[in-house]
């Protein structure tokens, strides 16, 4: 009996330990249900889609606030910005972004409503490429200063709050080991043209991080536009590495990575992986590199100029346009091109650009005096540096091995009673030069006292090229260097500037020495020639052709830069150019069905002719549905 009431007992605490696991487990199913529907609000939702095509529906984008499992799973990693938000921070992004509107509208003094034209036209971007490009190329002295330099700067700076729809590829820090799937991700089959930046040094705005894709969605529209390369096979890309920038570190809405730049050969190998994976998949791609700072800039051209099909602008390109600009100059004062070797050139800025420029100015002076070791040598003593510290020389401390060539000898400073360090000013009152060129990204450093000192000048006209961008890091404007120095200057400005009345229906002329003049034709012409690398003769015989497109009345009216209105027709010359340098360099493999035999038996005219034919033009088509 004892043992069947302890059995009875037994069972019914079972029973009840069994209730109470039921309710248990029913209470968990309950807690589960309800912190699902609270979290997320609904069960899943089927998609269909993958890719861009969810990011282009507005009914299943969520934007930045994909989660990274949804990022991996629907093919969208590298299709947005690496930093995944909350609705929370995404509402807090667009709502900043709407109640600054009127402020953040105007870009300098000129241009009240910078920001709303440039969200006008990147809307219609997003709609219909044609008729965005259509507006663009007949349009383009208006709107190039809007998708381009200078407005393109203040986009960067604000592209956190201005971010809407993805565009381009985003490759983070975070997706080291990854990047080769991940390029797959881009739908596009064929790939022509590549500008990637890591934001470290956005014009002369320094380090804006993950929003400086701006610059490479920017620098792809000129492709489009002046080189017609087709919208279709562009692709901008970020290399997000982190930010050194603090502000953009602590704010909340901040696009990209929240951490310290990677450095050193976690930096390269970052680079390496992308350029790798790149190249894989799409072997005829070229790569612009863009607004690296100047620490990088070189390391990187280095490492792969001789294995990639790449070129970086700010070094190259600029240096192209700075020479074509440097001869018109020469041409200007009535001397023949031959004469350059003998102008004394003042740089300001010891940068990717300032550097750029007097490597390939002391080149062109070389070959100009006999393209021998004495020449080379000679060529050098034409450069003053000046950097943030003063004028560069053989005493440096810590001297960048880059300028080491341009360093002045003790001996040459003493002789001209100027020293290490000595500043802008002096150097200027010493040497008096002929040339003033401003690459230092310090807005108004060719103060009043630097242009009064420019009045002694040996030149009969000399020329000032204030070429920092945007606007307002030009080393001058057009109004002080005319006013100060005199009418009969050379004006030349990295950032559009209008013109300068200076009474009795006399106009300054204010050229735009912007690398845009360059960079266009020099991947359109390396597209055609299929040459597997940009050579530096191909660079060179891109500058030859701009510095040549101007006439001879036009220079000596000091227009030594081309209207941007023009800026098809350059680019089809300069591509040309490049094309018929890889034929004669022997680096031309053709392209398509023009192969290499083909392209070596093309007359000049013919060149220009099979350029033209393959400049992309903004028509529709008409669209046909197959279903395969
Ligand atoms: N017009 C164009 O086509 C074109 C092309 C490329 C770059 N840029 C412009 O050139 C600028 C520099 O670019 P970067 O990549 O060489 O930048 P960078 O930061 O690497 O170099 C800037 C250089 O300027 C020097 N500098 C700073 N303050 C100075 C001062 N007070 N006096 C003299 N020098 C000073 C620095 O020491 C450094 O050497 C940027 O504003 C960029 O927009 C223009
Ligand atoms: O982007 C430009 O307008 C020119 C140049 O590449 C720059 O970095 O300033
Ligand atoms: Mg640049």
């Amino acid at each position: 009996m004892s043992n069947f009431s302890n059995q009875i007992r037994a069972s019914s605490s079972l029973i009840k330990r069994l209730k109470h696991l039921r309710q248990m487990s029913s209470n968990l199913v309950l807690m589960q249900t309800r912190s699902f529907t609270t979290t997320e609000g609904q069960r899943p939702t089927m998609v269909h889609k993958r890719s861009l095509d969810i990011l282009h529906d507005p009914w299943f984008n969520k934007g930045t606030a994909f989660s990274m499992t949804e990022r991996d799973r629907l093919d969208l990693r590298g299709l947005l910005p690496p930093n995944v938000m909350s609705t929370e921070q995404q509402i807090e992004r667009f709502m900043d972004d709407l109640k600054e509107l009127e402020v953040n509208a105007r870009d300098g003094p000129y241009e009240p409503n910078a920001l709303a034209k440039w969200r006008i036209l990147n809307r219609l971007h997003d709609r219909n490429e044609t008729m965005y490009y259509k507006v663009l190329i007949a349009n383009i002295e208006e709107y190039a200063p809007i998708v381009y330099t200078p407005t393109v700067g203040l986009v960067c700076q604000n592209y956190s709050s201005l971010f809407r729809r993805p565009r381009g590829m985003y490759f983070s820090a975070a997706d080291r080991g990854e990047m080769m799937s991940m390029i797959y991700n881009w739908p596009a089959d064929q790939v022509d043209m590549i500008v990637v930046t890591d934001g470290s040094r956005i014009l002369g705005l320094g380090d804006l991080g993950v929003q400086g894709i701006g610059i490479a969605i920017g620098k792809l529209d000129l492709y489009v536009a002046a080189a017609g390369i087709n919208p279709q096979r562009v692709l901008p890309v970020m290399i997000d590495v982190g930010t050194n920038n603090e502000k953009l570190i602590k704010n909340p809405v901040y696009l990209g990575l929240q951490q310290h730049r990677l450095d050193g050969d976690e930096y390269v190998a970052v680079i390496d992986e992308f350029m790798n994976a790149v190249f894989t998949r799409w072997p005829n791609v070229i790569v612009q590199f863009e607004d690296f700072q100047s620490k990088w800039a070189f390391k990187l051209l280095q490492r792969y100029r001789n294995s990639y099909r790449m070129f970086n602008d700010d070094v190259q390109g600029t240096a192209g346009v700075a020479i074509a600009g440097l001869l018109g100059a020469v041409r200007a004062q009535g001397k023949p091109m031959i004469d350059f070797p003998k102008q004394k050139i003042v740089v300001a800025g010891a940068g990717s650009a300032g550097i750029g420029v007097v490597n390939a100015a002391r080149k062109t002076m070389a070959r100009m005096l006999g393209n021998n070791a004495s020449a080379f040598e000679s060529a050098r003593s034409q450069f003053w540096i000046v950097d943030a510290k003063g004028l560069i020389t053989e005493e440096r401390e810590n001297i960048d091995p880059d300028a080491t060539p341009f360093a002045r000898k003790v001996k040459e400073t003493n002789h001209q009673g100027l020293r290490e360090g000595a500043s802008l000013v002096e150097v200027v009152q010493a040497v008096k030069p002929d040339v003033l060129l401003g690459l230092s990204a310090v807005g108004g450093l060719f103060s009043k006292e630097v242009l009064e000192a420019l009045k002694g000048s040996t030149s009969t006209r000399p020329a000032i090229f204030a070429m920092s961008n945007p606007t307002t890091n030009a080393e001058c404007t057009p109004e002080e260097a005319f006013s100060i120095v005199g009418e009969n200057i050379i004006f030349a400005s990295g950032s559009p500037f209008k013109d300068v009345d200076l009474g009795n229906g006399r106009i300054g002329h204010c050229n735009q020495g912007n690398n845009m003049y360059l960079f266009p034709g020099i991947g359109l012409g390396t597209l055609l020639s299929g040459s597997r690398i940009i050579s530096d003769g191909m660079l060179q015989a891109a500058a030859e052709c701009l510095a040549a497109y101007m006439t001879e009345e036009e220079v000596l009216k000091g227009t030594i830069y081309p209207s941007i209105s023009s800026i098809r027709d350059i680019t089809k010359e300069v591509a040309a150019a490049v094309v018929k340098e890889a034929i004669e360099e022997d680096l031309a493999e053709g392209y398509r069905e023009m192969d290499a035999r083909e392209l070596q038996k093309l007359s000049q005219e013919e060149i220009v002719e099979y350029v033209k034919k393959n400049m992309w033009s903004p028509e529709y088509p008409t669209l046909v549905y197959k279903n395969d």
